[in-house]
């Protein structure tokens, strides 16, 4: 049985592509990170999960360097960006490609524009012209399976998997080897929670990446997860491999993956986030 509590998590064979120790986070009063210990290991797919409200999407906002942590350390490859000066940490956060929980595209742009966006963000200082630019966008819109049609389109004009596949497209624009994904297959239907699962699967298996991704979809997790954690009350309760996820033998990763009312986890008068109340 592969269970840990943070005190006990055990680091995957080989040094973690993303190792986080001891990060804390308050909003006033209210803690939502407490001592967050947790591995991503290098070219695997790693899921989080963990109720709504714990800090699942924060955790990632923090890595991504859009909130500043109170305290703790988070490594790239052995180099911690906190701390580390503007220009370095930008380097390192380059490497990084985000699919936001609702795609996050600029409504008023085309999906040429939105990835053209994503393309010109992460140029790492190259110079390319528009039409070269223009032919490596639509190769990002193929590899996600959008044809060259959708490309003027704006993204109200599209699907809400059509438009995931596109905020899919504008994070693979900078070439990122890490790629993290909040909820990728919330709010679609179970054919396109398998095409989006199967790019993301695809992401890590071809082109070599380091995945994270949050979601409640268990079969997500079954089909995309190699290695998975469950965040609860600020920390990481548990973590190891996805396919023991379901028989994890850990009262709280069970009542939450099994959906059971009754459990360690409270399900009457709850706080958002156990967290909260220490
Ligand atoms: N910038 C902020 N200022 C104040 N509170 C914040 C901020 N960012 C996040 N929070 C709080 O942190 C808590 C965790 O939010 P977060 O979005 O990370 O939850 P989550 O686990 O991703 O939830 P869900 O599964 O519903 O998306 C929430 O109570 C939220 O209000």
């Amino acid at each position: 049985m592969t269970s840990s509590s943070s005190s006990q998590t055990a680091a995957p064979s080989g040094q973690p592509r993303l190792r986080i120790r001891g990060l804390r986070k308050s909003f006033g009063d209210r803690t939502i990170l407490n001592g967050i210990d947790l591995d991503v290991p290098a070219g695997k797919s790693t899921v989080i999960i963990g109720g709504s409200g714990n800090g699942k999407s924060l955790l990632l906002r923090c890595i991504l360097g859009l909130i500043e942590p109170d305290e703790g350390t988070i490594e790239i490859d052995g180099e911690n960006i906190i701390g580390a000066s503007r220009s370095r940490r930008g380097t390192l956060l380059k490497r990084i490609g985000m699919l936001f929980q609702n795609a996050a595209l600029f409504d008023s742009m085309s999906v040429m524009d939105n990835v053209l966006f994503g393309l010109t963000a992460k140029s790492h200082g190259r110079r390319r012209d528009r039409a070269t630019q223009e032919k490596e966008a639509l190769r990002l819109l193929e590899q996600v399976g959008l044809g060259p049609h959708v490309a003027p389109l704006n993204p109200a004009e599209l699907s809400g998997g059509m438009q995931k596949r596109v905020g899919l497209a504008r994070a693979l624009a900078g070439q990122p080897d890490i790629l993290f994904f909040d909820e990728p297959t919330t709010g679609l239907d179970p054919i396109m929670s398998a095409v989006i699962d199967g790019l993301i699967s695809s992401c890590v298996t071809q082109r070599g990446a380091t995945a994270l991704t949050i979601t409640h979809d268990m079969t997500s997790v079954t089909r995309i997860g190699d290695h998975a954690a469950m965040l609860y009350g600020g920390k990481i309760i548990w973590q190891g491999p996805a396919n023991t996820l379901m028989h994890s033998g850990n009262p709280i990763v069970d009542q939450f993956t099994h959906g059971r009312l009754d459990g360690p986890i409270p399900t009457s008068g709850m706080t958002a986030n156990p967290a909260e109340k220490r």
